[in-house]
């Protein structure tokens, strides 16, 4: 069961008239995996989610589900999803809402189980429009969740929620995935990405950059910075020196990305430029701004961290 295919994109592509929102996807996830789909704003995220949840149709391409249509697979109640819109119900008690949500899927886990997982125990009773915005994601959570899907999908989950709400979350998240459930998650936050992702999918421009485990991203970028004082030293051929994959010059600092750290110090040791000298692993933020540096800039280009 564990290798069995959950979610398959096959050339998928979808255009809102000249923007090319999602431009030739292909993505396995095998069941029982936690994926984070990563991009800057406007990089395809919600657009592939909503293709993946059968919302939207693609122009060219597949998509399955469980081997069916997007479609199969949610009327079977196989899927959950926690998208980035959703009024709070005016008028209903938390438990009120779960229970009616859990009678529409065909085998629901009892209303309670899922109130425990949002970690929502203390509030059923409590109106559900009378709920501070981080209480009401967790009902939207506890919402996507109470059916028992296989594969539950939320696009950008903690948006708007403080440091300890969204630690909380990833908490019970993590908890549903450990029942051998298959997650996948958008996100700008590369931390939430890096800390509770098996498999990190960095999208750009509707394209695929990036398919790997935080380690491996972050050796694609390049293994480690090794950062020093120019000194007013020239920078000529610091591109050249064994390992280094990359250079930047930043006033009078110069970081080095390198696949063999040891190596290039020595070379810096060798050239007596080892003033101020810092050796770090490469951060995900880092293999991230590496991996779409050369990409065409997205419409608003913030980058969010959780730090
Ligand atoms: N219904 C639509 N009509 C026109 N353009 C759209 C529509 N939906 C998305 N787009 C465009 O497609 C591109 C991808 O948008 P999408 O919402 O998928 O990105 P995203 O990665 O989810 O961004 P964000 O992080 O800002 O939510 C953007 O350029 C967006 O403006």
């Amino acid at each position: 069961m564990k290798n069995e295919t959950a979610v398959a994109f096959t050339g998928v592509t979808r255009s809102f008239g000249p923007v090319r929102a999602v431009d030739g996807i292909d993505l396995t996830i095998r069941r029982g995996e936690t994926v984070a789909l990563l991009g800057r704003n406007g990089a395809g995220k919600s657009t592939t989610i909503g293709l993946l949840l059968g919302l939207d149709e693609p122009e060219n391409g597949e998509v399955r589900l469980f081997g069916g249509t997007p479609a199969q697979a949610v009327a079977a109640g196989r899927v959950g999803a926690m998208l980035q819109d959703g009024r709070p119900v005016p008028r209903v008690t938390v438990r009120e809402l779960v229970a009616f949500v859990a009678r529409t899927y065909p085998k629901p886990m009892p209303v309670s189980e899922a109130l425990a997982l949002a970690d929502l125990t203390d509030l059923a009773g409590r109106r559900v429009d009378r709920l501070s915005g981080g209480q009401v994601q967790r009902v939207r959570f506890a919402v996507a969740l109470v059916g028992n899907p296989e594969l539950i999908v939320l696009d950008e989950p903690t948006a708007a929620l403080d440091v300890e709400a969204r630690e909380l979350f990833w908490e019970s998240m993590r908890g549903y995935a450990r029942r051998g459930n298959t997650v996948l998650f958008s996100t700008h936050y590369l931390e939430e990405a890096d800390a509770s992702a098996d498999r990190i999918v960095v999208i750009d421009s509707g394209r695929v950059l990036a398919d790997g485990t935080s380690k491996q991203l972050k050796r694609a970028a390049g293994g480690s910075l090794v950062s020093f004082d120019l000194a007013g030293a020239p920078s000529e051929g610091l591109d050249l020196l064994p390992g280094v994959t990359a250079v930047e010059i930043r006033g009078d600092r110069a970081r080095l990305h390198t696949d063999d750290s040891d190596a290039t110090v020595r070379a810096l040791a060798d050239r007596d430029a080892i003033r101020g000298l810092e050796v770090a692993p490469v951060s995900l933020n880092d293999a991230f701004l590496t991996l779409t540096a050369h990409a065409p800039a997205a419409q608003a280009p913030a980058l969010e961290t959780t730090r």
